[in-house]
């Protein structure tokens, strides 16, 4: 194939390259995701933390990521930057609603988008906050890891994708001066697939502050499930089980609500650069 539309966006400086791919055109698989790291590539590249392939529910993409559409029209088919797969992204589907409204795709409201942690309903204008129903939380195992040479406890947070959230007192952690660029050690029998890594300080009048290294793309200003997932641990770790948390993440502020029966993440979603990209793209067969 030849050249390729894309979209570039971010929410809370989570960055994501669009790739609108209605048919499943574009073969992503291909030398291992090598097209996805070429595009995330931060100086060879467009540079991103993923990729947001915008597919329709009734395209080979879908069918290949043996998607359930439901009443989901579009397929958040998402990629870490190292191209990677992952079941969901929380920043990134507030980006690709975000699209989606921009591309006159769907009419300002709530919409179901597919992925492969399952539908989740977006509330998206042409501006403003765009809010998600993540759907539950589920709280696992406690676990430890070892994050700049300091061992931290935590608890395993199911979002759709993994998580080991941290929550760390000030006095043992300075959470500013660690160093999250290199992927801290884990439990690979508790998370044989990679696990998402947050540091976060305890629940303080209602507020968090977060830092993240994610698996398969490195330490990210914001991570959207890690967010939610910091949220349920520190109000799990305040022995609280419900509750709204604002986290404050080194890209900007998120908003979780945890209920009883699910989990909710509001924040900013903006589209800042549209483009080509130039050079070879392998198609689908
Ligand atoms: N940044 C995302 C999470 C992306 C996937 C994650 N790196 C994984 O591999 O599970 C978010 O906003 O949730």
């Amino acid at each position: 194939m030849g050249s390729v539309e894309f979209v570039k966006g971010h929410g809370t400086e989570n960055d994501f390259i669009v790739l609108p791919d209605p048919d499943g055109a574009i073969d992503l698989d291909a030398g291992g995701g090598a097209l996805v790291r070429a595009l995330c590539h931060r100086r060879r590249g467009i540079g991103a933390d993923g990729v947001l392939r915008v597919a329709r529910t009734d395209s080979s993409a879908a069918a290949l990521a043996g998607i359930d559409a439901g009443a989901a029209t579009w397929f958040m088919d998402y990629r870490n930057g190292d191209g990677s797969l992952a079941e969901m992204c929380g920043n990134g589907v507030r980006v690709f609603a975000r699209h989606l409204v921009d591309a006159g795709l769907v009419a300002p409201g709530t919409h179901p988008v597919a992925t492969r942690a399952g539908t989740r309903w977006v509330t998206v204008d042409h501006t403003g906050p765009v809010t998600v129903d993540m759907g539950p939380a589920l709280i696992g195992p406690g676990s430890s890891t070892v994050v700049d040479g300091v061992e931290l406890t935590g608890v395993a947070v199911d979002v759709g994708n993994p998580h080991l959230a941290c929550v760390a007192p000030a006095d043992r952690v300075d959470l500013d001066a660690l160093d999250l660029a290199r992927p801290p050690r884990f439990d690979a029998s508790l998370f044989p697939h990679g696990v998402n890594v947050e540091v976060l300080t305890p629940l303080t009048q209602g507020a968090v502050r977060l830092r993240v290294h994610e698996r398969g793309s490195g330490e990210t200003r914001s991570c959207g499930t890690g967010t939610v997932a910091g949220a349920v641990a520190a109000l799990h770790a305040a022995g609280r089980g419900t509750g709204a948390v604002t986290v404050h993440t080194p890209g900007g502020t998120l908003v979780v609500g945890v209920d009883g029966a699910t989990t909710t993440l509001t924040g900013p979603a903006e589209l800042v650069a549209h483009g080509t990209w130039g050079a070879p793209v392998p198609a689908a067969t």
